[in-house]
Parts: C-alpha cells; structure tokens; sequence
C-alpha cells in the first residue's frame, strides 16, 4: 500500500474517521487511506445515543444496516438533577422514536467494516507518528508505526484529517492546541445484569443522579451489561479514593437512586477511568488539514452528543474537503468557523444545565460549574475568532 499519493489521509477510524470516509466516497472521493492505531479490542466508552441520530445514519447510507445490529434501545432517561426527585423523560414523542445505547466496540468496529466495505484502504494496528508538509509541492508525508510490530512506512497525501479523538495527535504536530473550559474525569464500572437487583423499569432507559461531589449515571447495554459511571474533578476523586473498587462501590450505594436500582452484588473486577474534557481545538482547520470528531471539540459525556457530533462532523468535513481538493479553501474556512459556533452553542446549554443544579451551592465540584459558565462562554468565543 506504500507509495501512492492518496487525496486524503484519515489518522483515527473512531465514529468521526469512518463517518468522514464514507462520507468522501459518496462525493466520489476513494483515493482515501484511513489509519487506526487499535484493532478494537479494547474496552471503549460513550454508548448512548439519540433518536435523531438515525437521520445521520440514513445521509450516510448506513440505516438500514445500522438496524440489523444488535443494540439496545434507549426509550429516555430518570433524573435526580436540582431535586431529590426522580423525574422522567421519554423518546415517546420524538417523531424520529427512540434512541439506543451501544455495544461501542461492536458499532465502532462496524463502521470500519463499512468504509472497507466501500473498498477505501483501511490500516488497523496502526499509528499516525509525525508528519512533514511540503507546501508548494501540496504535499504531506505521513510517518505510520507499526502498533505491535514498531514497523515503519510512509504515506502520501494532499489532505490530512485528524480524527485521533482527543488526543488530536496529528493537529497539535501541526500546531494546533486544545482550549480546555473542563475537564472531569468518569470512573465507570460494568457488571453483567445477573450481578445486579436491576429494576426492569430501567432497563431501556438511562439514569442520571446528581450528587454533592459530581453526578453518576448508567446504562442498560447490549449483552445485558450495565455501565456505572461518576464523572468529578479528578482532585475529589483522589482525595475520595473512587479509583478503587470498595470506596467506588460504596459511594454508589449512597446515591438516593442509582445504588438501591443496581445494588451490585459483588465489587466489579476493575474500574475504568477516562478523561472527558470540554474542550475546542484551536484551529480545528487550516489550509490543507481539518479535525473532525473529539478531536476537534470534545463536550461533556452529559450531553451525549458525542457520537451525534462525530457522525455529523463527518458529513459536513467532507464537502469541505473536496472543495478543497478542488482549489476553493472558502467551505474549508466555513468548517473551521462553525466547530466554534456549535461549541458555543453546547458551552451555553451546558451551563444551563449545571445551573440547575443549586443543592450543594457550597461543595467544590458545583461551585465550580457555577462560577466558570459565563467565563467559558467569553474565552470559547475569543477561541473561535482568533
Ligand atoms: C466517560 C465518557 C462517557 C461518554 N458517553 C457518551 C455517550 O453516552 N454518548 C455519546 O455520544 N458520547 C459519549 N462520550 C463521547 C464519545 O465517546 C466521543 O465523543 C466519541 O467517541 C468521539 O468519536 P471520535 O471518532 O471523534 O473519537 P474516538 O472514538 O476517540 O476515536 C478516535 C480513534 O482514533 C484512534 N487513534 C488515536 N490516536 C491515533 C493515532 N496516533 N494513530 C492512529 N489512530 C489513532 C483511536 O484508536 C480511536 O479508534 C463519552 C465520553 C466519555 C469520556
């Protein structure tokens, strides 16, 4: 596969890579090489998503085999958020129905096999490492490592995309910096269905609690596994040692809700933690490279807008691309400027929604939140037309 010039390098094949691929090809735009560092086999996160996300499945020619996968439907979500109470709200009526909590490893490795199946080159189990651009000739080199092997190889190409997720690893070779607004962190456990005194109530629907030191929630998912995730500043879950299954556990049996629906009967095996930053990178595009997807603006797991967005950072990339491609840079430009309007625009529904919590207006996580909504808001609009 070394040697040619390809129109386009993808470096990540994560829901906003693929998305971008397949995208390109419906434009007719195949001289694609998309690059993914894993081979999908590790634990991934990020499985619900909305009702409206069948629309982007359907532009991408996807919906139809999207359906015969086996994921969980998701009918709306219980929240204890700014009250005591349990309040609840349903897809019921959503004209596009419900949404669905992912089998993540098994939709990621799906929509790989839908860009293969286009027959764009894929590479898996294998990193993006450094880049060199030669601008007059519009070139870019594209050093790649072997994950297991450490092998080296070159490719060529006259546009690059990052979509590495956050750790935009190919924008910031270039330059590019992330301008962090938060940055919780989630430690998530999973248990099979049987460990759990699950409320069958909940078993389509997701549960979020807020509590004095940040929020839990869970999901019922396919396989009959259950995620639990508290997502805090990573100072509270040090000083509250929630890394560790016995004090995670039992912070989870305090919550109000949460803890008496799931009451583990035993402590998960392991716990897993990932960062989950607010974030926008600065610039998500210039001339000849876009970011698509976390990579270019990562928002808060509360949202659950982070696949929607990757799906649709892919459909709008990749006409800027070929404009690109085509000798106008202006839809480029367009791109660039709306990842900071829609960024702005989650900043201040985030906000918004953090604002309705006011129970614990003492307790570091929510003061916070509370303090820093109106700064974000001016530092992300500085961001967007710097
Ligand atoms: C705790 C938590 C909960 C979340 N919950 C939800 C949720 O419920 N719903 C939702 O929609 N979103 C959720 N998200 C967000 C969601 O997971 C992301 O927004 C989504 O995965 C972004 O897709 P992406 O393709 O941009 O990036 P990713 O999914 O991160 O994919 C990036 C890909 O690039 C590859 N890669 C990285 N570096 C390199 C390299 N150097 N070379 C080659 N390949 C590389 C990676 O292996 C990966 O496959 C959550 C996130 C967190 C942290």
């Amino acid at each position: 596969m070394s040697g040619s010039l390809y129109d386009v390098i993808i470096i990540g094949g994560g829901p906003a890579g693929c998305a971008t691929a397949i995208a390109l090809h419906q434009l007719g735009i195949t001289k694609v090489l998309v690059v993914e560092g894993s081979d999908y086999s590790r634990e991934r996160i990020g499985e619900s998503i909305p009702p409206d996300t069948r629309g982007l499945f359907s532009r991408l020619g996807l919906w139809q085999v999207f359906e015969q996968q086996n994921h969980q439907r998701c009918l709306g979500s219980y929240s204890s958020w700014g009250s005591d109470d349990l309040g609840f709200n349903d897809f019921l009526f959503n004209p596009r129905g419900h949404g669905w909590h992912l089998d993540r490893l098994s939709f990621d490795r799906f929509m790989a096999d839908e860009v293969r199946l286009r027959g764009i080159d894929f590479l898996s189990g294998v990193r993006f490492h450094q880049l060199n651009r030669d601008r007059q000739q519009q070139v870019t080199n594209i050093a790649l490592t072997g994950s297991q092997s450490g092998e080296k190889q070159q490719q060529s190409c006259r546009f690059v995309v990052d979509a590495s997720g956050r750790s935009a690893s190919l924008a910031r070779c270039i330059g590019a910096r992330f301008k962090t607004q938060d940055n919780l962190l989630c430690v998530a456990g999973f248990f099979h269905r049987q460990e759990l005194a699950t409320d069958l109530a909940l078993q389509h629907m997701t549960l979020l609690e807020a509590v004095e030191h940040g929020w839990w929630y869970s999901a019922h998912l396919p396989g009959d596994r259950i995620i639990a995730a508290f997502a805090s500043d990573s100072e509270i879950i040090l000083q509250h040692r929630l890394k560790q299954p016995e004090h995670w556990c039992r912070a989870l049996a305090q919550t109000r809700h949460l803890g008496p629906a799931l009451s583990p009967a035993k402590l998960p095996l392991s716990l897993h933690t990932w960062v989950a930053p607010s974030a926008l990178l600065n610039p998500p595009a210039a001339e000849g490279w876009l970011a698509v997807g976390d990579a270019a603006s990562c928002y808060d797991p509360i949202s659950s807008q982070g696949i929607y967005k990757a799906l649709l950072g892919g459909l709008n990339a990749a006409p800027a691309i070929a404009a690109w491609l085509q000798g106008d840079s202006r839809p480029l430009m367009d791109y660039r400027q709306s990842v900071g309007e829609a960024f702005i625009n989650y900043l201040a529904q985030r906000a918004y929604f953090y604002q309705r919590e006011q129970r614990w207006m003492q307790a570091a996580f929510w003061r916070k939140r509370h303090l820093a909504s109106g700064i974000y808001q001016g530092e992300a609009a500085t961001a967007v037309h710097e």
